[in-house]
C-alpha cells in the first residue's frame, strides 16, 4: 500500500509544552481522512509538520517518503488551506487564479473559475472585502486548482454556512475520487466527517490515540452493558476506553481483539462519532482509568 504521509515519533516543542508527542501514524494513498481532537491537541500543528511550515524537534515526517521541511520539491503536490484560510486580501478572486497559474506548473485555472462562478462569489472585488465563508470558499478553490496528490485542510467547513458545507464535501468528495486524491481534513463537526471520511486520526493532548481506516475502527470497537464492573479482565477486550458505573451496572465502550462471549455482557456496535468522542473524552487514559477503577 503506498503512504502518502508517515509520521513516526513526531513531536514539536513550543518552549517547554509540547503541541504533539509521539506521534506515530501513516495514511495510504487515495484516503480521505478526518483529523478530529479538541482544540489545542495538536492538529494544527500536525499539518504544519506535514507542509514543512515547522520543523520537528523530535522523530520524523515524511510526505511520499521526502522531508516536506528539507524537501521543498514536494510542496508542488500538496494543496493547503491554513486555518484562517489566508489569501491576498487586496487581490480579487480573478487576479488570485491568475497569479496561482504564473505560481504553479499544474494549474486548472478553469476549474477554479466554474468554481467560483457556480458559487457566485464576486470575481473582481478584492478578496479581503468578501464574507469569510466567500474568502473561505476562494481558498479553497484555489487549492482544489492545484490538482494536489495530497489536500490538507485545517477547519476547511468551519466558516461556511451549512448548505455550502455540504456543496463543499460533496464537491470536494467528487474531485477527489476522479483524481485520486489523499485529503487529510481537520473538522470538528463529526457528523460531516462521518459522511465523508474512510480513515479517521483522533489526536488528544497532543498524541495520537487512534488512527485508521474507519471500517477496521468500527469493527474494532463495542459498547459493553453488564453488571458493575471491578476492573477483571473481560475475555476479548484489549482496553476499556470509556466507563461508566451507576450502582449496579457497567457501560464500557471497549477495544477488542477477539469476540466477546460472555453472557453477562450485552454487546452492541458503537458508531463513529460514540467511539471517536469516548476517545476524546478519555484524554488523560492512565488518571481516567484510575479513576473508574478498571485496567489500564
Ligand atoms: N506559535 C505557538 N507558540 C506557542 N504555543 C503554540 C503555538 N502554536 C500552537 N501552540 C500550542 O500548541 C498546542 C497545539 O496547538 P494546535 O494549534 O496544533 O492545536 P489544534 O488541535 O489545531 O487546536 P484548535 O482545534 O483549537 O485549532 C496548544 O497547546 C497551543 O497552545
Amino acid at each position: 500500500m503506498d503512504m502518502v504521509l508517515e509520521t513516526d515519533q513526531l513531536g514539536k516543542r513550543y518552549g517547554g509544552n509540547w503541541a504533539l508527542r509521539d506521534c506515530s501514524l501513516h495514511l495510504p494513498a487515495g484516503r480521505v481522512a478526518a483529523l478530529v481532537g479538541p482544540n489545542g491537541a495538536g492538529k494544527s500543528t500536525l499539518l504544519h509538520l506535514a507542509v514543512g511550515l515547522l520543523r520537528p524537534d523530535a522523530g520524523t515526517v515524511r510526505i511520499f517518503g521526502e522531508s516536506p521541511y528539507a524537501n521543498t520539491s514536494i510542496l508542488a503536490d500538496i494543496g493547503f488551506v491554513a486555518q484562517d484560510t489566508p489569501v491576498y486580501r487586496d487581490f480579487s478572486a480573478t487576479e488570485l487564479v491568475t497569479m496561482g497559474g504564473k505560481l504553479n506548473e499544474r494549474w486548472d485555472a478553469t476549474l477554479a473559475r466554474t468554481r467560483l462562478a457556480q458559487l457566485g462569489i464576486p470575481p473582481d472585488k478584492p478578496v479581503g472585502r468578501l464574507s469569510g465563508g466567500q474568502r473561505a470558499q476562494v481558498a479553497l478553490a484555489l487549492a482544489l486548482a492545484k490538482r494536489p496528490r495530497l489536500l490538507l485542510l485545517d477547519e476547511p467547513v468551519a466558516s461556511l454556512d451549512p448548505l455550502a458545507r455540504r456543496e463543499f464535501l460533496q464537491s470536494l468528495m467528487g474531485s477527489v475520487a476522479e483524481a485520486g486524491t489523499t485529503v487529510l481534513l481537520s473538522s470538528h463537526l463529526l457528523a460531516d466527517l462521518e459522511r465523508v471520511c474512510d480513515h479517521v486520526i483522533v489526536l488528544s493532548t497532543a498524541r495520537a490515540r487512534l488512527s485508521g481506516s474507519v471500517d477496521e475502527i468500527v469493527d474494532g470497537h463495542r459498547q459493553l452493558v453488564g453488571p458493575r464492573h471491578g476492573g477483571e479482565p473481560i475475555r476479548g477486550v484489549a482496553e476499556i476506553v470509556r466507563a461508566s458505573h451507576t450502582d449496579r451496572q457497567s457501560t464500557l465502550l471497549v477495544r477488542t481483539n477477539g469476540s466477546i462471549n460472555d453472557p453477562a455482557w450485552t454487546v452492541h456496535e458503537v458508531t463513529l462519532e460514540d467511539l471517536i468522542l469516548a476517545y476524546l473524552a478519555d484524554g488523560d487514559t492512565n488518571t481516567n482509568h484510575e479513576a473508574w477503577g478498571v485496567p489500564a
